[in-house]
C-alpha cells in the first residue's frame, strides 16, 4: 500500500491513526472516512492516486483545457473535488450532459426555426458520413483535440464544432442534423449513418437570429446597465450567436442563454429586494422627519405628498411629478421664508429703536427734572425781581424744550410702533402663504382648487372648527350639466377650460374662508363653514346665477355652462362619507329634476 510505502519509519500504523483522531478532534471535524483519510494522509505526506478519485480529478482537468464553456465547469468540477462532494460532482456531471449531450437540449429551437421553413427547403437527402472514422463512444474524450469526423451521434463529444458539420442553416431548413432520439448502442464506424447537409438558412431563422442578437446587446445591456458582467456575458452571446451555424454550436448557445437567463433572474431577485428596502428606509425617514416637524406645518403637506406617492405603485411619471410639484414648492417656500426671516429681523431693529426712544425720553425728562429742582433753589435765593424774571425766562425755555422733546419723542414711538405693527402683519401674511405653500401639492393640477387629499385636510380643519365654535357646516356638491356633450362637441380642450372657468367664478363668488376642491371628473365639492342650510343654498344659487352673468368663452364662441348641486348640513359626530353621501343623494334628486338646479339634503 502506498501509505505505508510514505509513512514515516518511526511511526507504526496505530501511532498514525492515534494522531489521525487526536487532529480530527483538534479541528473538531467529523471522522468521516473522507476526513480520516485526509488527515492520514497529510500525517503519512502520502496522497491517493489511483482509483476513481484520479479518474474523476483527470476528467475535471481535461475539462478545463476546454475553449468552450464546457471549461467553466472544470472550476465546479475541481471545487467538488476538494470537497469530496460527489453528489455536487454528480450534479455538474449531469449538468454538463444536459448543456452538451442531450441532443434534445435545442427541441424547441430546432422545432420552431422548423416551422418558419420554407417548405421547398423542408426536404434534403441525407448523406453517409466518411468510413474508418474510430467510433468516439469507445471513451470520452474532453481534449481539444481535432474535431471528431463523425456525427454525435455515434459517440460522445464535447468538444463545439464538428469538421464535417454544415456551415449553416440545417435545422432553419427544417432538416433534423440527427435523429432526435439518440441511438449510441450498436452503431458501427462502418455503418452510413445520416449527415446533415447544408442548406441555406431561411430568412425567418435569420431574422430570429438578428432579434436574438439584439435582445442580448441593445435591449440586455440596456436593462443590465448595473451589471456589467451580465453585459459582457450577453455580449459574447451574442457575438457566438452570430457565428453560430451548427447545431453543437447552437446547442451551446442554448445552454449559455439558459445560464444567463438564470443569472438574470438571481441578480432582479437582489434588485427588487434592494429596492424594496429603500423604499422603507425612505419611508421610515419621512415618518420621523414628520414626527421632527410638528411645528414646521408647512413642511408637511410636502412629506405627506411623498409618503402618499410611496404608498401607491410606483411609476416614472409619478415620480416626476412629485419631484416637479416638490420642487415648486420648496422653491416657493424658500423664497417666502427668507422674507419671513428678513421681516422678523426688521421687526427686532424696530424694537430696539423703540426702546432707545423710550431711554431717551426718561433721560430728557430727568435732566428736565434736575433743572427744575436747581431752578427752585435759584428762585428762593433771588434778591430782587429782575433776578426773579431772568429765572422765570429760563424756566419758561427749559420746559418749552422739554415739551418740544416729549412730543418729537412721542411721534417717534407712535410711527416705531406703527411700523412694528406693519412688520407683524407681514409675517403673519408669510406664514399664511407658507401654509397655502403646503396645500399647493394638493391642489388639482388643472383647475387650481383643491383636490380630494386637500379636501379632507381642509375639511377636517373645518369639522374641528365648527365642532370648536358650535358653528354649521354645510357641504354642497356640484355637477356640470351635459358636460360629455360640451366635450363631443367642442373637444376636450373646451371641457378642461369650462372646469377652469367654473372653479373660477365659484372662487370669486365665495368667501376666501370657504373651501373649493375638485371631487371626481366634473363634479365639485364646495365647504361652506359657519353657514346654516338656507344660506349654503342661496349661495350656491348665487354661483348659477353668476355663471350665467360670466359667459364662459371657446374659440370666441359664448358657451352656457351650467351645473346641478345637492346641499347638506353637517350633522353632529356625522362622517365625512355620510354628508357627502347625503349631498350626493340631493345633486342626483336635482339631475332628475332637470338639472340647473340646486336642492336641499333632507
Ligand atoms: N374635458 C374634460 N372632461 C372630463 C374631465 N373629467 C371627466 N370628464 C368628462 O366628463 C364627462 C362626464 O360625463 P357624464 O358622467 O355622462 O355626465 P354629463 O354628460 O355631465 O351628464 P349629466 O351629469 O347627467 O348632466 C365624461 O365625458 C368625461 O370624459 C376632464 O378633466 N376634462
Amino acid at each position: 500500500m502506498q501509505d505505508k510505502d510514505k509513512k514515516p519509519e518511526t511511526q507504526s500504523p496505530a501511532d498514525i491513526a492515534r494522531e489521525t483522531f487526536r487532529r480530527l478532534a483538534m479541528r473538531r471535524v467529523a471522522p468521516t472516512p473522507d476526513a480520516y483519510r485526509d488527515v492520514y494522509e497529510e500525517i503519512t505526506g502520502a496522497r491517493s492516486e489511483s482509483g476513481p478519485e484520479k479518474i474523476l480529478a483527470e476528467f475535471a482537468s481535461s475539462l478545463a483545457n476546454l475553449r468552450s464553456d464546457a471549461g467553466d465547469l472544470a472550476v465546479h468540477f475541481n471545487r467538488a473535488l476538494q470537497k469530496r462532494d460527489w453528489e455536487d460532482y454528480g450534479n455538474n456531471l449531469s449538468k454538463l450532459v444536459e448543456l452538451h449531450l442531450v441532443p434534445g437540449a435545442l427541441e424547441p429551437a430546432t422545432k420552431a426555426s422548423t416551422d418558419l421553413a420554407t417548405p421547398d427547403k423542408a426536404v434534403a437527402p441525407t448523406v453517409s458520413a466518411p468510413a474508418g472514422i474510430p467510433p468516439r463512444s469507445a471513451g470520452i474524450s474532453l481534449v481539444d483535440e481535432a474535431p471528431p469526423k463523425v456525427s454525435p451521434i455515434r459517440g460522445i463529444s464535447l468538444v463545439d464544432e464538428i469538421e464535417a458539420t454544415p456551415p449553416a442553416g440545417l435545422k432553419s431548413a427544417g432538416i433534423p442534423l440527427v435523429d432526435a432520439t439518440p441511438k449510441v448502442s450498436g452503431a458501427s464506424s462502418a455503418v452510413p449513418v445520416p449527415v446533415p447537409v447544408p442548406a441555406p438558412e431561411s430568412k425567418q431563422l435569420q431574422l430570429l437570429r438578428d432579434l436574438l442578437v439584439r435582445t442580448l446587446t441593445l435591449a440586455l445591456g440596456s436593462l443590465l446597465r448595473n451589471a456589467p458582467d451580465l453585459v459582457e456575458e450577453s455580449e459574447m452571446l451574442a457575438s457566438s450567436t452570430r457565428n453560430a451555424n451548427t447545431e453543437p454550436a447552437l446547442n451551446n448557445i442554448s445552454a449559455r442563454l439558459k445560464q444567463l437567463c438564470f443569472k438574470i433572474e438571481l441578480r432582479a431577485d437582489d434588485l427588487a429586494e434592494e429596492h424594496e428596502l429603500l423604499l422603507r428606509l425612505f419611508q421610515l425617514l419621512l415618518e420621523n422627519v414628520g414626527e421632527l416637524l410638528e411645528d414646521d406645518s408647512w413642511l408637511s403637506g410636502q412629506v405627506a405628498n411623498v409618503q402618499d406617492l410611496l404608498a401607491g405603485p410606483l411609476s416614472r411619471s409619478a415620480l416626476l411629478e412629485a419631484t416637479r410639484s416638490l420642487k415648486e414648492v420648496i422653491y416657493k417656500q424658500g423664497v417666502l421664508k427668507h422674507s419671513l426671516k428678513e421681516a422678523k429681523v426688521t421687526v427686532k431693529n424696530m424694537m430696539i429703536t423703540f426702546i432707545d426712544r423710550l431711554g431717551a425720553v426718561a433721560a430728557t425728562t430727568g435732566d428736565f427734572h434736575e433743572r427744575m429742582g436747581g431752578y427752585t433753589q435759584k428762585i428762593s435765593q433771588a434778591k430782587n425781581i429782575i433776578e426773579l424774571n431772568a429765572i422765570l425766562d429760563d424756566v419758561m425755555r427749559d420746559t418749552k424744550q422739554a415739551q418740544a422733546e416729549a412730543l418729537r419723542s412721542r411721534d417717534e414711538m407712535m410711527a416705531v410702533r406703527q411700523e412694528v405693527q406693519e412688520a407683524e402683519n407681514r409675517i403673519h401674511e408669510l406664514e399664511s402663504k407658507l401654509q397655502e405653500m403646503s396645500e399647493l401639492v394638493r391642489e388639482d393640477q388643472l383647475t387650481g382648487s383643491l383636490n380630494r387629499r386637500g379636501l379632507d385636510d381642509a375639511y377636517e380643519r373645518e369639522v374641528a372648527r365648527a365642532t370648536r365654535r358650535k358653528t354649521p357646516l354645510c357641504v354642497a356638491l356640484l355637477d356640470l350639466d351635459d358636460f360629455k356633450r360640451l366635450n363631443d362637441t367642442y373637444g376636450h380642450t373646451a371641457g378642461d377650460g369650462a372646469l377652469i372657468h367654473l372653479v373660477r367664478v365659484i372662487k370669486d363668488t365665495l368667501r376666501t374662508m370657504d373651501v373649493i376642491a375638485r371631487f371626481g371628473g366634473e363634479e365639485f365639492l364646495i365647504v361652506l363653514p359657519e353657514t346654516p342650510l338656507d344660506e349654503a343654498v342661496q349661495t350656491v344659487t348665487r354661483i348659477q346665477r353668476e355663471l350665467t352673468k360670466q359667459i364662459f368663452m371657446h374659440d370666441n364662441q359664448k358657451l352656457l355652462i351650467t351645473f346641478s348641486a345637492g346641499v347638506a348640513l353637517r350633522r353632529d359626530d356625522e362622517a365625512q362619507t355620510d354628508l357627502i353621501k347625503r349631498a350626493d343623494e340631493a345633486l342626483y334628486e336635482a339631475k332628475r329634476a332637470g338639472k340647473n338646479r340646486v336642492v336641499a339634503a333632507s
